[in-house]
């Protein structure tokens, strides 16, 4: 089976803070997936988005060594998982599925977390979570997830109130499907306290929150911190969180 890949690597999973489902800490090896059907203004993975012009992949040699080995895609599933299995150094707790968005190619997706789940891993989804139809595919197979909500100032799509009530069914698949999972907001110093009640309103009783800052961060504290207090008005003081990018900040991939 073919798939059309961007990355592997190893690091630790540097986003998520400390809610429920969050893996945040964590050794995990990453499998980043080219293709993006959403265009976020902040996209840090912007050079994966348009598959077509992805025409290598790369995986990472060593851990943390930033030494890397190039393939041509599409890759075959079968060199994806080696790249994987050399990577793992006994610690692992889990494997990143990332992009890009991972469920576009749904199909080497699932094959691919069946098979590592076989070999004794646990997945972790990491997903913007606008296609429930193609969710519902992978997620008896999902350990952990984090489905992202994207803010109107992320500017993804033009239709995005419905992209983000797509966004919480795919929660709500995952949680009935017994993954842990968490949802993660992006926020700006123009994101408005209005869409956050919207959308605590909706997670309300299903997920935990986490409010992460767009990179490079420019809101300010105490906009942060409104952000966070009208969320947790709604959901309750124990479901929601803050999560940076620590990787970034730590220079680790
Ligand atoms: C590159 S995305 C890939 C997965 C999926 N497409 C998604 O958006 O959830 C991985 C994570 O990085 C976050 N991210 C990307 N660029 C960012 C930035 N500039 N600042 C903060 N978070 C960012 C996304 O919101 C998402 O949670
Ligand atoms: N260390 C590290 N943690 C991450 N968490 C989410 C990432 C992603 O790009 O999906 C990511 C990433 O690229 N690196
Ligand atoms: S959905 Fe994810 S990969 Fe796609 S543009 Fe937005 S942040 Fe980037
Ligand atoms: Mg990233």
């Amino acid at each position: 089976m073919k798939v059309i890949m961007a990355e592997v690597f190893s690091s630790w999973q540097g986003e998520g803070g400390s809610v429920e489902g969050s893996a945040f800490g964590r050794r995990q090896i990453f499998v980043r997936f080219a293709g993006c059907d959403l265009r976020c203004v902040w996209c840090d993975s912007k050079e994966y988005i348009d598959a077509s012009r992805v025409s290598r992949w790369r995986y990472e040699v060593e851990p943390f060594t930033w030494k890397f080995e190039y393939r041509q895609n599409p890759a075959s599933l079968d060199e994806v998982i080696d790249a994987v299995l050399r990577l793992d150094t006994g610690d692992i707790h889990s494997i990143s599925y990332t992009g890009g968005e991972p469920t576009l190619q749904v199909k080497p997706l699932k094959a691919m977390m069946g098979r590592m789940k076989e070999l004794g891993f646990d997945n972790f989804l990491e997903t913007h979570g606008g296609l429930p139809e193609l969710i519902k595919e992978v997620a008896h197979l999902t350990d952990y997830a984090s489905v992202d909500i994207k803010d109107e100032t992320a500017r993804a799509t033009e239709e995005w109130k419905s992209l983000v009530l797509r966004e919480v069914e795919s929660t709500r698949i995952l949680k009935e499907a017994g993954a842990k999972t968490y949802v993660k907001l992006v926020v700006t110093s123009e994101t408005k306290p209005e869409n956050v009640r919207w959308y605590a309103e909706l997670l309300k009783g299903l997920a935990p929150l986490v409010i992460q800052p767009m990179e490079p961060i420019e809101i300010s504290q105490r906009q942060l911190m409104e952000l966070y207090r009208e969320a947790a008005k709604i959901m309750g003081r124990k479901n929601v969180g803050l999560s940076f990018q620590v990787h970034k900040y730590l220079n680790v991939l």
